[in-house]
This record gives structure tokens, sequence and C-alpha cells, in this order.
């Protein structure tokens, strides 16, 4: 152990409790991780060797201390019987052994076994089970308390409600690992990739996070799963954890079958690198093995410590890494606006694939890292997507290397970028006109889901976004009338490139393709590949030789080519490799209608060829058009163009909610669209409803209130709906849309349903409530008109319910009420 002295060890202390709480929060509360857990354990261990080093200075809030989860307030609060601990890690075989020894001792060195499975990545889970019945799930929380997730638990399909047999306890408690099957995860990434949607990290997380959702019909379609290991009550009546695995497995709860009792830590060893390689071939994410000592007897006379069982451990398998080059570091703007930079690295290979790029997340992981240029970095790949950079090895930097520095403005549009306070991210601001932004709004509108315009795919509504035609979805519908404009557009943009002055450059393939006849674009191509020479009057002067070799139409190309340069030659302008200014290639075409200064500032405004034509006052001649058909890019054509027009036409006829739900307002996915749009009816009323309004919804939380009253709090967001609405969208519902009535004998009444049922399941009950023309509240309050008590309804909203001496009925009542 290094030494260190009493004041740089309470610093350093203080530092990494800081840290530790930091990535805490992030990973329990907010379920992201901006450090991998190798990463992570390796600063709470160093806090474990400090704390051993000087007792004296370790609080008792102290990371090593405690469990690392968190209560929140959204979900009631549960006690749990058993305190729910952590686990003992550690990534080296000689701590195993080490562990191994203290076990041995700890028992007088009597005989054990090992009982070891995967160590499963996901969420631990306690469940209760009362006369067979599953009654409560609950977070692991601070350990000591969590967070009531039962109806969200009782989504998940491998999950018992009831259990049968004579041999099941009146009461028991089962705790397992919630997780998300990697194939669910891909499945709910590619989705959400097709929605312009930013990507979940990885299984964990997004198991963590839809565990904790307010919608239990969101978590049903997520398809969690879960595994059980660990049985607890005073019922039980076996001795050995494999008997009660056992039993779990005879009671129909899902066990994995990669358990194995191992008669010594040499046995666990190769229980170990049997699973290295295979763990992958699961179904789903595992990072490591826990070792749990068989014996319960055994359990209790080893103990435990504030934080961990001493009877097991997790050895967490290392995640492989490989070293690479930093090229360059690029910026992605989100069709959010939110803005990742990306490390472009020279190809690695790297856990079977090859790697050649990381994310970097944001500002503060660069700093982080002190990157710098050129550096040699170590990128690994753990349970993320896009592999992440470790470490730099700052011995290989060049002397001369410079930081990298965090662009100030956005890539795409130019703007300012901003940073909100708290937020690790820098985002563009200009939701407005930013092209990426833009893009991700209209690829919303016209989704499937949305206003189903297909025909309109990312490329296309590209092109319209970059070429002006489109920012708004309003725009979409104006475009009938523009119809002649849109044949020619260009599609594709690689072609074209601005000089930072601002003229618009055209590849030189396409302006030699254009400018010669009878030579092949493919031709061009290879003879650009194959010249040397960077510098482009080389080129045009080696390209001469080139037309002799082709041997088609040569003079007449040779002459081309002088005027060319000679246009060339008459332009001061800016040079960009395999770029020429399209005014000088235009000229060759349109010299004589127009003069080359004049095509020159014309070019400054425009984007593309097909932009310029478009402001000639004079007609062209076939053959001219011809050339200049050469010049352009892939195109929209006639039927293209057709097709998209009438696909937006017929979206007029969408109803209210997918026109809510293509309007893109923050937190307002497919089912609170529908939910919004049934209940109040209008856009009108759905913008004028009070925060007391629309919190009574059951459904309904702070932050979808607040993005509401953010968006039509905008005056452009207004503008925009009025806009839409001129050209004949829904935005109020249609009585067909309406769920299907079945009766008025609840017309005009709040009603809220609180308890358990037996002839209801809890949306079948508020399907039931609306059916009869009642509206669900989901809270008492005194809006409330009638409540529907079912069994063991919670004690404080009854008092409170009374207290307001709101009506309360029973299950029969109300069915009978609905009867008549
Ligand atoms: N990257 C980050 O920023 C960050 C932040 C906080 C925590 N973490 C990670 O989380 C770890 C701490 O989490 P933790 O306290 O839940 O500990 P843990 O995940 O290392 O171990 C305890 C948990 O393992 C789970 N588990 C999975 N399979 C099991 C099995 N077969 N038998 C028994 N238990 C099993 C249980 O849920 C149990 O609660 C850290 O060591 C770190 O790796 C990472
Ligand atoms: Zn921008």
């Amino acid at each position: 152990m290094s030494t260190i002295s009493k004041l740089e060890a309470q610093k350093r202390i203080a530092e990494l409790t800081a840290t530790l709480n930091h990535h805490n929060q992030l990973y329990y509360q907010e379920d992201r991780s901006e450090i991998s857990d190798f990463e992570f354990d390796k600063l709470l261990e160093e806090l474990i060797q400090l704390e051993a080093q000087f007792p004296a200075l370790q609080d008792k809030n102290s990371p090593t201390q405690h469990v690392g989860g968190a209560i929140t307030k959204e979900f009631e609060t549960v006690e749990h019987e058993t305190r729910m601990l952590s686990l003992g890690n550690t990534y080296s075989k000689e701590e195993l052994l080490a562990f191994d020894e203290r076990v041995a001792k700890g028992l007088g060195h009597r005989g054990y076994s090992y009982f070891c499975e995967l160590k499963f990545d996901g969420v631990a889970i306690s469940l209760v089970y009362e006369n067979g019945e599953l009654v409560r799930a609950v977070t692991r929380g601070d350990g000591y308390r969590g967070d009531n997730v039962t109806a969200n638990v009782k989504t998940i399909k491998n999950i018992p409600l009831y259990l049968q047999g004579d041999d099941i306890p009146d009461k028991f408690e089962i705790r397992g690992e919630i997780f998300l099957p990697i194939k669910e995860f891909e499945k709910i990434n590619a989705a959400r990739e097709a929605n312009g949607e930013a990507l979940l990290a990885n299984p964990r997380n997004t198991a963590s996070g839809t565990l904790k959702m307010q919608d239990s019909s969101i978590v049903a379609k997520r398809r969690l799963n879960c595994y059980f290991y660990q049985l607890l009550g005073d019922e039980i009546d076996v001795d050995q954890h494999d008997e009660a695995m056992h039993l779990l497995e005879k009671w129909g709860f899902n066990i994995s079958p990669t358990y194995k009792n191992c008669t010594d830590i040499n046995a666990v060893f190769e229980y170990i690198e049997s699973w290295r390689e295979k763990r992958h071939t699961l179904s789903l994410d595992t990072d490591g093995v826990v070792l749990k000592v068989n014996d319960y007897a055994q359990r209790e006379e080893l103990g435990f410590t504030a934080k961990i069982p001493r009877w097991a451990i997790a050895y967490k398998y290392k995640a492989e890494s490989a070293e690479s080059e930093l090229m360059s570091v690029t910026y992605q703007v989100g069709r959010t606006g939110a803005i990742t930079p990306v490390a472009n690295l020279s190809p690695v290979l790297l856990a079977g694939t090859t790697v050649k790029r990381a994310s970097l997340h944001n500002a503060n992981e660069i700093k982080r890292l002190d990157l710098h240029n050129g550096d040699v970095v170590f990128v690994e790949k753990g349970g993320e997507i896009i592999p992440k950079i470790t470490a730099v090895a700052v011995e290989k930097r060049k002397a001369d290397a410079k930081p990298v520095s965090y662009i100030t403005h956005c890539p795409e549009c130019g703007t300012a970028l901003e940073r909100k306070e708290g937020e690790a991210k820098h985002f563009c601001p200009n939701s407005a006109s930013c092209p990426p932004q833009v893009l991700g709004r209209i690829e919303h509108f016209v989704h499937k889901r949305a206003m189903n315009i297909d025909s309109m795919g990312t490329e296309r509504i590209r092109a319209l976004i970059n070429q002006g035609y489109v920012e708004h979805p309003a725009d979409l519908y104006e475009l009938n009338h523009k119809k002649d404009q849109l044949l020619g557009l260009e599609i594709n943009a690689e072609q074209y490139e601005k000089s930072s002055d601002g003229y618009l450059y055209v590849a030189l393939r396409k302006a030699l393709f254009a400018v010669t006849d009878g030579i092949s674009l493919s031709a061009i191509y290879q003879y650009l590949e194959e010249t040397e020479t960077l510098e482009q009057h080389l080129k045009l002067k080696q390209f001469t030789d080139f037309i002799h070799h082709q041997n088609k139409k040569v003079s007449l190309n040779l002459a081309a080519v002088d005027k060319l340069k000679n246009l060339l030659g008459q332009l001061a302008h800016d040079q960009i490799e395999d770029f020429l200014p399209v005014s000088a290639v235009m000229a060759m075409f349109v010299g004589n209608q127009l003069s080359l200064e004049a095509l020159h500032q014309l070019s400054l405004q425009k984007n593309t060829v097909h932009d310029i034509v478009l402001a000639f006052d004079f007609e062209l001649h076939r053959d001219q058009e011809d050339k200049i058909k050469k010049l352009k890019g892939n195109t929209f054509q006639e039927g293209v163009i057709s097709n998209m027009l009438s696909g937006i036409a017929a979206s007029k006829e969408q109803p209210f909610e997918k026109v809510l739900f293509a309007l893109g307002i923050r937190n307002i996915g497919e089912n609170t669209a529908q939910l919004l749009a049934r209940h109040f009816k209008t856009i009108e009323n759905l913008g004028q409803a009070s925060t007391e309004q629309l919190l009574d919804i059951n459904g309904v939380g702070e932050t979808l209130v607040n993005s509401i009253r953010e968006f039509f709090d905008q005056e452009e967001n207004q503008a925009n709906i009025q806009r839409l609405k001129a050209h004949g969208l829904h935005f109020e519902i249609k009585s067909e849309d309406l769920p299907e009535v079945k009766g008025n004998a609840l017309e005009g009444l709040k009603v809220l349903a609180s308890g358990k049922f037996e002839h209801f399941k809890r949306d079948e009950i508020i399907e039931a409530i609306s059916a009869h023309g009642g509206t669900y509240l989901k809270s008492v309050s005194k809006n409330l008109d009638l409540i529907i008590e079912g069994a063991d309804m919670g004690p404080s909203k009854k008092e409170k319910a009374e207290k307001l001496g709101i009506k309360m009925i029973s299950e029969n009542e109300f069915l009978s009420m609905i009867a008549d």
C-alpha cells in the first residue's frame, strides 16, 4: 500500500465519495452511466482501501457502507422485512482465493461448497406471496425500503400471479433479477431509430427505467423477464440453497439453468472459465459469476458487513479492451438538437467486430479523458452498443499534441451551442430550423403511426429540407402548389460542397462528366481514383491524356476541358479538393445568356444546380438541358412526386389522436395522445386545460403537464396548428373514433376506482367507467363525484374521501348501476 498522509487521504476520500455518489445517482435514479462498471468498481475499491487504512476517516454515509439505490417519490414506499444487500465484487482470481480463505477460516476449515450461477445484469426485485398469491413487488431501493412496483411487475409474463401446490408456505419472499432480453432491447431500439428517437444505452438501464414507469400498459409491451435466485421465509423447510432453488423451480418460478454446485474454489474457477465466452450466447446480458456458500447454517455463521454478505461474492468478467489511435473528433446533431461528440479511430478488432468509432458522450467526457489529438487510446466494448474510450496512453502522446477543443457552434446550422444547468450535453437551441431537428420533426410527423405518409423516406425529406421547401409540417400541405419546382429536385447532397465564403461547388467527377461527351461517369471516377496528384489543375492537365486514351470525340472534349480551365482562370476562388465552383461549370452551358460573374453570385444563394436553374429567367434549349441534367444528382421524378403528394393529401383524413401524436409534443406518445384526444375532444380544450384538470387524468403526471404547457405557450406552435387546420387536418375527435358507448348511467360523473375488484382488472374498470359516460380521475380530490371501493382500498385514500364527503359505492353497486 502506498504511503499517503492523513490529510491527503481525507481529501481523496472526499473526492471519491462525491464522484461515487454522483455515479450512483445517475445509475440508480436516472438509469444511465457516464463511466463503465469497471471504472466505478475501481473507484469504490480505492475508497474501501483508504477507509481500511484510515478507519477514523470513514463516514457512516460513505458509499462503501450503503447499498447504492434509492427510493423515489413516484411509488409507495415499502419496508423490506429482510434487508436487501449488495454483493462484494472482484475482477481478480487472487482476490477470489482470498475470499475463499476467509470463508474457510470463518468456518473453522470444515467442509463447504459453493453454489455458482451467472450474475444477471438487470434490476433486483423482491416479491412477497401470501396464500399462493403475489401480493407485493418491491425494488431494492436503499436496501431497507424500496418502491412498490407491483402493478408493473404483474405485467411480466413468467412471474406467476398465483401458485398451485400443497407445499406452498402461507407466506414467503422471493428475490430475483428483472432483465430485458437482448433481442427485445434490440427491437425497441430498432423502433426508436425508425422513429428518430434517441437510442437506449443498454438492456440493464432500459429494464430499470421500464420498471419505474407510471403506465403499466407500456411496461407490458416491453416484455421484461425475470430470473429468481433467493427464497426467504420462516416456514421454509430447507437448509441448503440448492434445495431452495429446486423448490422454486417446482413452484413454477423462472430459474436460470446455468447454476452449478462447486465443491471447492478450483471448481469455481472452472465454472468461471466455462462461461467466459459461452455467456454471450445467452438471451440476456450477464457480467460475471456469483458464488454463494450453499449451506444456510454456514451462511449464518459467516454473517454480513454493513453492505454485503460475507458468504457470497461476485466475480466480474473484465470487458475486452483494444488499443487504437484517435484520428479526429466529429460532432453529431441529434434529432432533438443534442450534440454527441464521436471519436473516429483507426480501425481495430474488438470482441469479434471491427471498431472505427467510439462515443464520447459529452464535453465532460473529453475533459475527463484529457483527450489530445492523435492520442493512443484504449477502447472497450461493455454494455453499450457503441464502444467507448476508457483511457489514454499518456506516455505515447506526442510532445506537441493539442488537447481536443469542444466546438462552440452547431456544425449543422452554425447557431451558438447552449448547455442547460446540470446537463452534460450541449445542444443546438435552433429547434425551428436546424436541419437535423427539422428532419426529426418531419420524420415523426409522417410516420406510419402518426400521419402515415409513406413515400416520404429520410433522404427525400432531407432533400426537401435542405433545399428550403419544408421547415414546418404545414409546409408539406403546400407542396402541391410547387409541383413544377419539385420535378428535377436533387435528392443526394454529397455531390455538393460550399466554400468557406459560401459559393456552391460541385464534385469534380460530375463536372468532368457533364462537360465532356461520350465518356462514362464510371470511367471518370476511375481516372480520379488513379490519379495521384492532389492539385486541381494538374488533374485537369492529366485529364487531356485520359481523353486521348478514351478516344471518343477527342477534339470536342479537349476543347471543352480547355474552356473549363479558362473559365476557372477567370474566377478568383478557393480550392476544395475534388470540387469545382459550380458557376464555372454552368458557364460552359449558359455562358451566352448569363455572365460568369452573375452565375457565381447566384451560386452564393443556392444549394443545388436545380435551384440555380429555377432562378433563370430564360428558356433552356434541349441540349443545354441535357448537359445540366448530367451535372445534377439523383432527382425527383414525376411518379415519386405524385405519390408523395397523394400520400400527403390522404393524410388529412387521419383522426385527431394521430394528428396530436404527430405534432411531436414532448412526452406525448401514441397512447397518451389517444388518452388526451378522447378526454379533451378538441385541441382548444387541451390547450386551455388547467394543470388540475390535466393531473386528474389517469396517466398524466407533472412532466407531461409541463411539456403541454411549454408547447402551447409558444406562439409559433399555435400558428403552425392554425396552418394545419386551414389545410383541413382534424383537430377534434369524431364520434366514431370514441370508444364504444354502452350506456349513460355515469354521464357527467367523475369517478375513481380504488382497491382490488372481483370482476375487473384495473384497466377494465376504467374502460367500463368511460363506456358508461363517466370520466376516470386517478386521485382523491373534491372534483370527484363517486368512488368505487374495492377490497383493500388504501386507508389514507379512504380517510380523505370520507373527509371530503365523496360518495362511495361497492363493486356490486357499481355493477347494478351500469346494468340498468
Ligand atoms: N457505471 C456506473 O456509473 C455505476 C454506478 C453505480 C453502480 N454501478 C455498478 O453497479 C454495481 C453496484 O450495484 P449493486 O449494488 O446492485 O451490486 P451488484 O450488481 O454488483 O451486485 C448485487 C446485485 O447482483 C444482482 N444479481 C444478479 N445475479 C445474481 C445472482 N445470480 N445471485 C445474486 N444476485 C444477483 C442482484 O440484483 C444483487 O442486488 C457496481 O459495482 C457497479 O458495477 C455502476
Ligand atoms: Zn443546429
